[in-house]
């Protein structure tokens, strides 16, 4: 069977790309609900809670869309990397996500179950990514019975660099086969030690979502999808082919020659 690509959705400005991702969560939403009643998502960090907010809190209670309206209450938050600090420190994802999104969600869309790292263990990062696993485990299934979890959406970022999650270019952390999630300690961008899903789980997915927005990320986009040469988003894109869709405005897109997918 031959390859398939990657779908390259380019929008005017950020608000189009948040209404198309909002579209596409709620197929998201829909799919999963019917597969096992619940949406299991995990989330990112970085610049995308902020477009995950424009998308999500700006439906109006009364829309009504093919696919339904967002429904908390039936979502299972997951981390698809987390910083190992506190859960109300400044780099944790978990207070991004708080600040930018779940404490912002109005009563009537229910309440999401959100699935933090267990910060007990911050001292030991081996430690904290296994009760992270733990989590992945009770949710999904024990390891025995699932090789490996299957989200039914991924909400992902993509660095400058062409990091996703926290797995950097280069990076011996890009070779793991068996871990559902990782420790990293040497993090090339602060802060250090941090958790991550592996690129297994990453790429077992059934939907996985990149946003990418703003001519900061141009440069990497070209590199991704013109020059693949084993950036971590490229490697995403190779390995889940078109359950792998991008969510892009012009300005992080201007001078790539990938062709683009109309958004319907
Ligand atoms: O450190 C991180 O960076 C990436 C990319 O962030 P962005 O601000 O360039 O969008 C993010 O996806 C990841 O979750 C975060 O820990």
């Amino acid at each position: 069977m031959p390859k398939t690509q990657p779908n390259l959705f380019a929008f005017p400005a950020v608000d189009d790309v948040a209404a198309a991702l909002r579209s596409y969560i709620l197929q998201s939403q829909a799919a999963g609900i019917t597969r096992h009643g619940s949406f299991k998502v995990a989330v990112s960090g970085g610049s995308l809670p902020k477009t995950l907010a424009a998308a999500l809190l700006a439906q109006p209670s009364s829309e009504r869309n093919a696919h339904g309206v967002i429904d908390f209450s039936k979502w299972e938050i997951f981390f698809a990397d987390e910083r190992a600090v506190p859960l109300d420190d400044a780099d944790s994802n978990y207070a991004l996500l708080k600040a930018e999104l779940l404490d912002k969600i109005p009563a009537d869309q229910g309440k999401p179950t959100v699935h933090t790292l267990d910060a007990a263990h911050l001292d030991d990062i081996q430690e904290l990514a296994d009760q992270y696993e733990h989590t992945l485990v009770s949710s999904f299934a024990s390891r025995d019975s699932v090789r490996l979890p299957i989200f039914d959406l991924l909400l992902l970022g993509c660095g400058p660099d062409g990091h996703t999650c926290s797995l950097f270019p280069g990076h011996p952390l890009l070779r793991e086969t068996s871990a559902w999630v990782a420790p990293i300690e040497d993090s090339p961008k602060p802060p250090r030690r941090r958790i991550t899903l592996t690129m297994p789980v990453i790429t077992h997915a059934v939907r996985i979502a990149f946003v990418a927005t703003g001519a900061s990320k141009k440069d990497v986009m070209k590199q991704i999808f013109d020059t693949p040469d084993g950036l971590p988003c490229a490697l995403v894109n190779e390995a889940a082919g078109d359950r792998c869709s991008w969510f892009v405005d012009e300005a992080a897109v201007e001078g790539v020659s990938f062709p683009r997918r109309a958004f319907l």
